[in-house]
């Protein structure tokens, strides 16, 4: 991939990470190119990366720069124009049951007229039987803290609770991995604080594989193992940078950390650095 990598001295992947060393997800030498108006663009060239089972990688890069079209390539959307994706050693490019993704726009993508349960059962409702159905749902509701909302409609919910909708219905499909583009960056900084230890603690419970996509450099550091920095034109990964943060993280001590100060810093200067 050819990305310098920051990885703080002495310190590994965290216990969970380290133990499976087989990638869930390989991307090899992924190429996209868009045309518009008869011109083509090439926006990602060459992009490889491995993302093991169970980590949290973030994605980080200018606006513009090509990261939703890696997750849609990531998601099985958007076929590369040339390499591949695949999934335990399995190569695909279309969505597959076993990679979910969550999108932003939350508001748009819950089904007004279906109540929270209905919307998480949404996915499961043609292929399980009704036990499994009011089962899984159950579980999703309770993981989202949600429970007591299963029977509201989208629009009496607030926009944090409407994103745990769209992330319980991607529980309920019990992913192997959870794909999010910038998840949480239409919602409050609470909220937002909030969601991030929420999906932390659902990682350590499930044990999936999270790829996201954040703008914002904190967020990247706190919720990811390691973070992937596109840049360029067209796009690759230019940089990944391992916090070397325990999974299990306090939101005020991790703030503090030197290992936390230094990613942010190894990343904010890959961003910016070269501004004027
Ligand atoms: N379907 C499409 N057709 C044509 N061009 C596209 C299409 N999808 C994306 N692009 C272009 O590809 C480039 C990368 O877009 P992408 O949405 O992946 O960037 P991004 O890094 O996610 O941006 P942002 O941070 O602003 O969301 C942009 O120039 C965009 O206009």
């Amino acid at each position: 991939m050819g990305a310098r990598s920051s990885r703080a001295p002495g310190l590994s992947l965290p216990d969970d990470a380290a133990a499976d060393p087989a990638p869930r997800l390989r991307i090899e030498d992924v190429s996209v190119a868009f045309t518009v108006k008869g011109r083509e663009r090439t926006v990602l060239a060459g992009v490889s990366a491995e993302i093991g089972r169970g980590e949290i990688v973030g994605v980080v890069g200018r606006s513009g720069t090509g990261k939703s079209t890696l997750l849609n390539v990531l998601g099985g959307v958007l076929r590369p124009g040339s390499g591949r994706v695949l999934l335990d050693g399995t190569p695909f490019d279309r969505p597959v049951e076993r990679v979910i993704t969550v999108f932003q726009d939350y508001g748009q993508a819950l089904l007004p007229w279906r109540t929270v349960r209905r919307n998480v059962s949404l996915g499961i409702e043609r292929r399980l039987g009704r036990a499994e159905i009011a089962e899984r749902v159950s579980r999703a509701l309770a993981m989202t803290h949600l429970e007591a909302n299963a029977d509201d409609l989208p629009w009496q919910l607030s926009g944090g609770m409407q994103q745990r909708v769209q992330i319980a219905r991607a529980l309920v499909m019990e992913p192997d991995v959870l794909l999010l583009d910038e998840p949480f960056g239409a919602l409050d900084a609470m909220t937002r604080a909030t969601l991030q230890d929420d999906l932390l603690k659902l990682q350590r419970e499930t044990g999936f594989t999270v790829v996201f996509i954040t703008h914002d450099v904190d967020e990247a550091v706190y919720v990811a193992d390691r973070v992937l920095v596109l840049g360029g034109s067209p796009a690759n990964v230019v940089r990944e940078v391992v916090s070397g943060l325990p999974r299990e993280r306090d939101r005020l001590d991790t703030r503090e950390s030197p290992l936390f100060n230094a990613a942010r810093r190894a990343l904010a200067d890959e961003l910016w650095g070269d501004r004027p």
